[in-house]
């Protein structure tokens, strides 16, 4: 196994992603936060878009996950060849892709993407939203496999929390592999839970990294505890 990816067993990986139209939506903010992330115990940082990865990169002695997303519907994860090789090129240390079996912009299978990649010395982390993208990504020999996508592509329900269903569906089907638990990690007690359930590490990218749906979380509670006060 590649030392990198063994540098990552049993530890935290923090994303930090600011959505078009964000106020964070800054790669110099991307790297602070990266950086911050680092001092808080992140093994790793995953990010977005090349100007990110750059920064980050450039800010962080932590490995650098990159990815490129573009567009909303279908593959929008690093979704061709020419967005993981800009990815790498960028200076991420692993590219994060599509893993699903949707066709692709550029038409090519992703065991045509991940081969080509591979080929060239990347390393690629799978992002699945079924079992049946990651039977596709172990098959194509993929660095890593991830829960990321389950919930969001149809073939899995959104679980409020992280599905660990699949992830312990993966873990027991693909055991040669490191399959790391992303999406919806939203409390330390539910990544405590998915390492325990065999994760190889776990993605927190929103509840450490986006302060506007934080402080959404904050404003509920608050405005439901006034409720009961006024009863
Ligand atoms: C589905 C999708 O596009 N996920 C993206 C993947 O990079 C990000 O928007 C998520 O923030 C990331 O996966 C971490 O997950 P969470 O923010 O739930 O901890």
């Amino acid at each position: 196994m590649h030392p990198l990816i063994a540098s990552l067993r049993g530890r935290l990986i923090v994303s930090c992603q600011a959505y078009p139209g964000e106020p964070m939506r800054c790669p110099e903010t991307m790297a602070q936060i990266a950086l911050a992330a680092e001092r808080g115990g992140a093994a790793a940082i995953r990010c977005q878009g090349l100007a990110d990865i750059a920064a980050v990169k450039g800010r962080v002695e932590v490995p650098v996950i990159g990815l490129w997303k573009e567009g909303r519907e279908g593959v929008y994860i690093t979704p061709t060849l020419r967005h993981a090789r800009a990815c790498s090129n960028a200076g991420a240390d692993v590219v994060a892709v599509d893993a699903t079996g949707r066709p692709r912009p550029d038409g090519l299978t992703f065991a045509e993407t991940v081969r080509a990649l591979k080929s060239e010395g990347v390393l690629v982390m799978a992002d699945c939203g079924s079992i049946d993208d990651a039977g596709r990504a172990a098959a194509a020999g993929c660095a890593i496999l991830s829960t990321t996508l389950a919930g969001y592509t149809g073939q899995r329900p959104r679980t409020d929390g992280p599905d660990v269903e699949l992830l312990e569906l993966m873990v027991a089907e693909f055991p040669e592999f490191p399959v790391i638990c992303e999406g919806r990690i939203h409390t330390p007690e539910h990544a405590e839970a998915v390492m325990a359930a065999g994760a190889w590490a776990a993605v927190v990218g929103t509840a450490v990294t986006h302060p506007t749906t934080i402080t959404g979380w904050f404003d509920d509670s608050v405005r439901r505890g006034g409720e009961r006060a006024k009863r």
